[in-house]
């Protein structure tokens, strides 16, 4: 059966019937129907085997030059290339009555047929009708009538990573029919479900694998809503600063600007803007970092406290306890002593609780000042806000890596749309969620039925993939959740290697001596090397060590704003693991893994918390894995769990 999605352009009374004779096809054909209005030549555009095409259209008449005239223009445009003419088939409604002219007759490229004919048979007809075409025209016609489909041959990490890549500009990558459907999700279909009408709002959830395609999809989606609704404003939201920066120079660089009416934000720029505009242009400064926020948090996790005192729990649960108070919008204290306090890892007693929020009270009233506002306060207050005309509203809002978005966040998204917007998340769910798991469905979204799922990435090879895989598999505790990669067609490349070392001081040099290798033996062009370290590293002084080797303007910390401004371009980019998500790059290296392992060591944590600490470090570990195209180097000084060591080469320090 062909492989179908919506056809809302042909008449209701007819879609029916075209859809019993369409999918009578084989499952070598796809039955679209063109997105934007520029590019509606027919209601029905056929791609069938071997590159061919079809137009098909339905008519009540015979059909006159007005209705014929995109369909022409196209094909004037196709010759003018020096390519084919595509066929017209359009199914009329009325007997055939009408005598065509001579030079009718003499059109080659329309057929008529009657609207019972083509019930009975039209497959025939279709398959008798098409036009083959060689590669450069087909990617010619399905740019030009999908360009929500097509992927920039700049913006994939398919390309070869080896030496610089001369074929990129002539090579043209396609979304795979799945990424497409999930680009055009409703899209075309006016949303009119009962169910959807009584949310207010609609929503579609992309679930996928790392690599499988989200961002591109969120990208292409972005920019067809904007072309397709001049008239609406979109915005697209994300969890972390680089991945921004990065879309953000994508549009500038190979997509000729952001389109007038999308705004790209991270989620903090977002919410900053709309505090602004509900306190009168009053801007606040978030403390935002560890260094911003220590001298306060210790005033509060300090002695002469008493509920402080009174509460056995380490500094670390009390004020993960505080933050998660504010990121599940818990308003008072009766509401404290009575939430179920699913997934947090500890438990705690009513009196503790009594004590937490005493110390609650504190952290409100010693950071909430213009000055300095604990970001998940200031995101409480505003997701809280009763109001909300002062708040700027958009009609779509596209929200990427949505598995890290605390449900106070989710909650100032839907709040910035206007009546019957559309919210469109990509997630996944391997990667983890922030702090803890959150159903979609607590936190107010339906997405029963508007999901799909993208199983296959795109970007990686198949022995990454298996490798970093080994470490989630078994720790998923809600299967509905996990989505399982499709290795079977995956890319193959070489096996990630892991470099053991005694020492921070050795694994810094090892993976300095194997950065110099890579770029001076492979010639290996910098902006396709990507360092992400973890705490035992600072990216600034990292940064150093680098251009010491490498020499001066090599390389960009992506966790220093002023660094990346104007400065992606041609640099190795190096960044902390923590703010990885959503990057890539075709090779990778990854230090400090031995860190991420001891974090779950920590001897303050009961064995719950230890297996939370751990399953955390490994989804971590997976998310920085994952982002390598082709090669993949990991830097440790402790061992990696066993079952990973018969994915890789490992080599250095014996750590037995
Ligand atoms: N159909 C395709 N053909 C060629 N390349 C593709 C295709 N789909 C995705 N890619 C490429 O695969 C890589 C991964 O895509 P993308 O970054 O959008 O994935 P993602 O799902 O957002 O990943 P993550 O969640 O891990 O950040 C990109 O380089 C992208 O251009």
């Amino acid at each position: 059966m062909a492989q179908m999605e919506s056809i809302t352009g042909l008449d209701r009374k007819v879609r029916r019937h075209f859809k019993k004779v369409l999918s009578r096809l084989s499952d070598e054909f796809i039955v679209r129907e063109p997105l934007l209005d520029e590019s509606k030549i027919a209601s029905i555009v056929l791609e069938g085997p071997c590159k061919s095409w079809l137009m098909i259209g339905w008519h009540e008449k015979w059909p006159n030059e007005t209705e014929l005239a995109k369909w022409r223009r196209f094909n004037s445009a196709l010759l003018s290339k020096g390519y084919q003419p595509i066929k017209y088939l359009a199914v009329v409604e009325e007997d055939l009555k009408h005598k065509a002219t001579s030079e009718e007759q003499a059109d080659r490229f329309i057929h008529i047929l009657d609207q019972k004919g083509f019930y009975i048979d039209g497959e025939k007809n279709i398959v008798d009708l098409l036009t083959e075409s060689p590669l450069e025209q087909y990617n010619w016609v399905k740019k030009t009538i999908f360009p929500e489909s097509a992927i920039h041959s700049q913006c994939t990490t398919r390309r070869s990573v080896s030496r610089v890549d001369n074929r990129a500009s002539l090579q043209q990558f396609f979304l795979d029919y799945d990424q497409e459907l999930a680009t055009r999700f409703d899209m075309l279909e006016q949303v009119d479900s009962s169910e959807e009408r009584q949310d207010d709002f609609s929503v579609r959830l992309i679930n996928g694998v790392a690599g499988s395609g989200k961002t591109l999809i969120l990208i292409n989606r972005a920019i067809a809503f904007c072309k397709k609704h001049p008239d609406k404003k979109a915005l697209l939201v994300i969890h972390n600063k680089p991945v921004t920066s990065d879309i953000k120079h994508r549009f500038e660089e190979w997509l000729g600007g952001a389109p007038s009416n999308l705004k790209i934000e991270t989620f903090h720029q977002f919410a900053l803007n709309q505090q602004k505009k509900v306190s009168n242009n009053c801007r606040l400064t978030p403390l935002f970092g560890d260094k911003a926020v220590e001298p306060l948090r210790a005033q509060i996790l300090c002695d002469i406290n008493e509920s402080y005192t009174q509460l056995k729990l380490t500094d670390g649960q009390i004020w993960s306890e505080l933050e998660y108070i504010n990121e599940y919008l818990i308003k008072d204290e009766n509401e404290y002593l009575e939430y179920e306090r699913q997934g947090r890892g500890f438990a705690l007693q009513k009196s503790q609780r009594v004590h937490i929020w005493k110390l609650y009270e504190m952290v409100v009233q010693a950071m909430s000042s213009p000055k300095g506002y604990l970001p998940s306060l200031y995101v409480k207050d505003l997701a809280l806000l009763e109001d909300t005309t002062g708040l700027e509203k958009f009609d779509h809002i596209l929200v990427d890596e949505a598995q890290f978005f605390a449900p106070s966040w989710l909650q100032l998204v839907k709040m910035s749309l206007i009546s019957n917007g559309a919210i469109f998340l990509c997630a996944d769910p391997n990667q983890g969620f922030l702090k803890s798991r959150l159903s979609w469905k607590s936190v107010g979204f339906n997405v029963r039925g508007r999901t799909k799922r993208l199983n296959y990435s795109y970007r990686t090879t198949y022995e990454i993939m298996v490798a970093a895989n080994t470490l989630i598999e078994g720790i998923e505790d809600d299967a509905d959740d996990f989505v399982k990669p499709d290795l079977e067609k995956m890319e193959r490349g070489v096996k990630p290697q892991i470099i053991y070392s005694h020492t921070l001081q050795d694994e810094k040099t090892r993976f300095l001596n194997e950065l110099s290798e890579c770029c001076r033996s492979d010639d290996i062009p910098l902006q396709q090397i990507m360092v992400l370290c973890s705490g035992s590293y600072s990216p600034w002084s990292l940064k150093r060590d680098i251009e010491n080797t490498l020499g001066k303007g090599t390389v960009v910390n992506c966790n220093d704003w002023k660094d990346i401004k104007d400065n992606i371009g041609g640099k190795i980019r190096l960044m902390s693991i923590n703010s990885c998500t959503g990057m890539e790059s075709g090779v990778t290296f990854v230090l400090g893994a031995g860190e991420l392992m001891n974090q779950a060591k920590n001897i303050d944590l009961d064995d719950t918390e230890r297996e939370l600490a751990q399953q955390e470090s490994l989804r971590k570990l997976y998310v920085a894995m994952t982002r390598a195209g082709q090669r993949l180097a990991l830097f440790s000084t402790e061992k990696l769990p066993e079952r990973v060591h018969e994915h890789v080469e490992v080599s250095g320090a014996s750590l037995d």
